[in-house]
């Protein structure tokens, strides 16, 4: 800020003293000049005040800077071409819109046909009496003409009549001949037309042009004959006074002048299928909170509220505000097909689309050296979301899965002919959790030996660091990316028994298996401390937070902070809104929906991944899931009838520390009672504590291998 005006700080004080002293000579011609009405003052008026100049510091704005030539050739207004031509999914979203369109309109007309016809039939006629007068109005010249004589013949005015129907006569005398050729002609073309010579397609599309035509003529103005099929969309075109009328709804902004648009990008332009506007807020409004506000945002727009969606701007200061303004609600929009639907190929390592933004732009997803949590109440479309990313994996032949569906809906059958025998389970019940967990304990022995196959493939020249990355997955089959979704995770990590043990061996293999190409998918819809515990949570990088109801549920989703950076997922609605969500760690922070893919897709695409994989779905290496019973048997003292569960869990992790290096006596005691074996006291080394008897472990094993009989 300046300080204006800037003076001299030598300069004297005026002498207020001498200020008040009046000079009665002047005071006299004063009143003098004002009693003829004019007014005169000196520099000593009375009522003159000098302002004291203020000098606060020296001047501090910089001085306005020109651009220079680097700046002013980095310019632009826009691209040079389209984004339409130049942007693929653009591209194919505008050829599919084109199609559509001409299907709808030709479809509406065909059906339409019959009318259309029946009006042609009706004013053909008309037209053909009407262009039979005009002509003979126009070749007799009696056009004009005869109106003029008329007013002669009523004023009396014999000569001017005599002149007018001479002038009459002469044009008609030319017009004549121009009609009879016309009408020879014409009759002429109709011989031609009717002849055999001409081929019937010709005589319909003349008939019909003529008819057509003759029926154009003939029909009232406000009467066409064609109905109309473009209906213009009801939308609101975002303009500036709109916009401030909006975020002036929100109560946070005192005066509209206050809400500025930057110069450069403030233009408020097409984006989409809508209209977007960036705006510079006053001082201590922040975009945030304009988010917040979105119910009155949209109120103060008139539009519902799914048709408005400010956002922050991430890379810009925080008052800089982004509100697009879709033409429909963005929940009545017909989202693209996704892009691998009927073709194409993923690859682990590279991103690939997932779903659309608001501006029904595609939105990527990006499996490597990350993890993904996707969090909404029920209803909420998460497991259909995590399904979009299965069926991306399913279309790289390297991706192995291992798929665990808690809640038995059968929301992942389709995967079932990807997973290696053992590692697909679908159901509430406890040996599905069980699996589950066994699974888990085979993902930490992956973590365990892919590091030193990996090292040793990076120290080969493969990677520059000691990650997995596609040249060393192709080379070694025991590499292979591993995608381990696991829907309704909380059924397993708030299990009483193998709860704990779940929960530690997936903060461990979240934290590990990264770069090593273990991908872990978890889906909730309990979200809470005890579901959600930040271990596992805190080190997952990609989460998508569906509909829920309040900023707990959103932070503990995407992490503290989210909620105050503007993520809004309690403003999607469970139902209308499914498959909406706010995502984190790829890319900006945005709102996105899944593209959805219904069960028939999901099927052709998993069938698509079978055969990408050559019908095979593991590498031939792959550890079958362990045998609890047989493991226990192996590990048991022949001289002991019972042992404790805490004995028996350090012998296995003694012995086969690949799958039960992470196991607590809990876990331990719960995976052997989903075989059907109680957990009993029993009485060893002279404690008695919780545990089993050899017996029922042969009893269970035994039964076991009847029923595979
Ligand atoms: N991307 C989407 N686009 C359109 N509709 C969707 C989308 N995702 C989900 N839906 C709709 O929402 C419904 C519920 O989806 P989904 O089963 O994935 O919810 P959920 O959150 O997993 O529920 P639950 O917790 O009960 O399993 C689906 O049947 C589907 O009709």
């Amino acid at each position: 800020m300046t300080s204006d005006p800037i003076t001299n700080p030598t300069d004297p004080p005026p002498d207020e003293k001498a200020a008040r002293i009046v000079d009665l000579a002047q005071r006299r011609a004063d009143r003098a000049a004002a009693a003829q009405g004019l007014s005169a003052a000196d520099a000593t008026d009375a009522e003159t005040v000098t302002p004291d100049p203020v000098v606060v510091g020296g001047p501090v704005d910089p001085p306005e800077r020109r651009p220079d030539l680097a700046e002013v050739l980095d310019r632009r207004s826009g691209p040079v071409l389209p984004l339409w031509l130049t942007d693929r999914y653009q591209r194919r979203d505008m050829l599919r819109r084109a199609a559509s369109a001409a299907g709808y309109h030709v479809g509406t007309h065909v059906v339409l046909s019959p009318v259309y016809a029946g009006k042609v039939a009706w004013y053909a006629p008309q037209g053909a009496a009407r262009l039979f007068s005009r002509v003979l109005g126009w070749t007799s010249a009696e056009t004009g003409n005869w109106h003029l004589r008329q007013d002669a013949a009523n004023r009396n005015d014999p000569k001017t009549w005599l002149d007018l129907d001479r002038h009459r006569m002469r044009q008609a005398s030319w017009r004549w001949w121009v009609t009879g050729a016309a009408t020879l002609t014409t009759g002429g073309g109709g011989m031609l037309l009717a002849a055999d010579v001409t081929p019937w397609s010709v005589k319909l599309a003349v008939l019909a042009a003529g008819l057509v035509g003759l029926a154009r003529y003939g029909r009232p103005l406000d009467k066409p004959i064609l109905a109309r099929t473009v209906v213009r969309p009801i939308y609101r075109k975002l303009t500036a006074e709109l916009t401030r009328k909006g975020i002036m709804a929100t109560g946070l902004v005192k005066r509209p002048e206050d809400i500025v648009f930057p110069a450069g990008v403030g233009e408020i332009r097409r984006d989409g299928p809508g209209y977007l506007a960036i705006v510079d807020l006053p001082d201590g409004v922040i975009a945030v909170d304009v988010v917040e506000e979105r119910p009155k945002l949209a109120g103060g727009l008139r539009l519902p509220m799914d048709q408005v969606w400010p956002d922050v701007m991430p890379r810009e200061h925080p008052s800089r505000l982004a509100l697009w303004v879709a033409d429909r609600p963005v929940s009545a929009m017909k989202q693209p097909p996704w892009p691998l639907l009927r073709g194409g190929q993923t690859d682990y390592f590279k991103p690939f689309v997932y779903g659309f933004d608001p501006r029904m732009r595609p939105v990527e997803y990006r499996m490597d050296e990350r993890n993904s949590l996707f969090a909404g109440f029920p209803g909420s479309g998460k497991s259909l979301s995590a399904r979009v990313v299965l069926a991306g994996m399913a279309l790289d032949p390297l991706v192995q899965f291992a798929v665990f569906d808690l809640a038995g809906r059968g929301d992942f059958d389709a995967f079932e002919p990807l997973c290696p025998p053992g590692l697909f389970g679908s159901g509430a019940d406890e040996g599905t959790k069980a699996n589950a967990y066994r699974m888990l304990m085979w993902l930490l022995k992956e973590c365990d030996e892919r590091g030193p196959r990996i090292k040793h493939y990076a120290k080969q020249g493969l990677n520059t660091e000691n990650k997995l990355n596609r040249a060393i997955a192709e080379k070694d089959a025991r590499l292979r990316p591993i995608v381990a979704p696991i829907d309704e995770v909380q059924e397993l990590i708030t299990d009483p028994e193998i709860g704990k043990s779940a929960t530690a061996a997936m903060t461990s293999i979240v934290k590990r298996g990264r770069a090593l190409g273990i991908h872990l998918v978890l889906m909730t819809q309990r979200i809470d401390n005890q579901s959600l515990p930040k271990g596992v949570t805190s080190n997952i990088a990609i989460r998508t937070c569906l509909a829920v109801p309040s900023h707990v549920e959103t932070d503990l989703a995407l992490g503290t902070g989210a909620y105050r950076q503007g993520a809004r997922p309690t403003q999607f609605e469970i139902g209308v809104d499914a498959g909406w969500g706010v995502r984190v760690g790829y890319g900006q922070m945005s709102a996105v929906r899944a593209a959805y893919l219904d069960r028939a897709a999901v099927e052709r695409i998993c069938a698509r991944g079978v055969a990408l994989r050559g019908g095979v779905t593991g590498p031939a290496d792959l550890p079958a899931a362990r045998d609890v019973l047989d493991d226990l048997r192996a590990v048991w003292v022949p001289a002991e009838r019972g042992q404790h569960w805490d004995t028996l869990a350090g012998r296995l992790a003694d012995r086969f520390p690949e799958a039960y290096s992470a196991v607590t006596p809990e876990a331990l005691s719960a995976l052997v009672r989903g075989k059907g074996v109680e957990s009993r006291n029993v009485k060893s080394g002279g404690s008695t504590r919780k545990g089993t008897y050899l017996a029922d472990i042969t009893a269970a094993a035994q039964q076991r291998d009847s029923d595979a009989g």
